[in-house]
């Protein structure tokens, strides 16, 4: 398993680190350090703080903060960036965008657990500059252009 420093922000957290719940699991849950009650009105974004900052240090390494699936599905407390993405170089306060995209007004707890953070392998590339790439099968098909006759 790879090891990521981690910092704690704030001490609430010191015993709530994120951790896998299951062996399978791919997402770490993400808390939210606030010190009250927290209300998204329909459409309302906000900026959370984790209570954390972890530095990757590897850019064969980046994270990526995703919605709690049921949190999204059932009240739908989204990402008002829809994806986060957490570069290895960083090391500031993770901090999670929370869109309520639903019709109900939903309260955030301190503490709760509102977002998940997976951490994934990173290719950096450079780029060759050409005037005409090797042809494909695909060439330059795409948006639905297979399986049309
Ligand atoms: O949900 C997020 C997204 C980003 N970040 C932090 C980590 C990331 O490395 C940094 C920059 O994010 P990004 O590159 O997506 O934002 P930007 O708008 O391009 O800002 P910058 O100019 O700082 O790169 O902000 C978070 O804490 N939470
Ligand atoms: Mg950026």
């Amino acid at each position: 398993m790879h090891q990521v420093q981690l910092k704690v922000l704030d001490a609430r957290l010191a015993d709530q680190l994120p951790t896998y719940a299951t062996p399978g699991s791919a997402g770490l849950d993400l808390r939210a350090a606030l010190s009250a009650p927290l209300t998204l009105q329909p459409g309302q974004t906000e900026l959370i703080p984790t209570g954390i900052a972890i530095h990757l240090g590897d850019p064969g390494l980046a994270a990526l903060i995703l919605p709690r699936s049921g949190l999204g599905h059932k009240h739908g407390i989204v990402l008002g960036n829809l994806v986060g993405l957490i570069d290895s170089d960083y090391q500031g306060p993770l901090m999670v965008s929370c869109w309520n995209r639903g019709s109900q007004a939903f309260t955030i707890q301190p503490l709760d657990r509102l977002a998940q953070l997976i951490v994934v392998p990173v290719v950096q590339v450079g780029f060759e500059r050409v005037e005409e790439f090797h042809a494909t099968e695909r060439g330059t098909g795409g948006f639905g252009s297979t399986g049309k006759s």
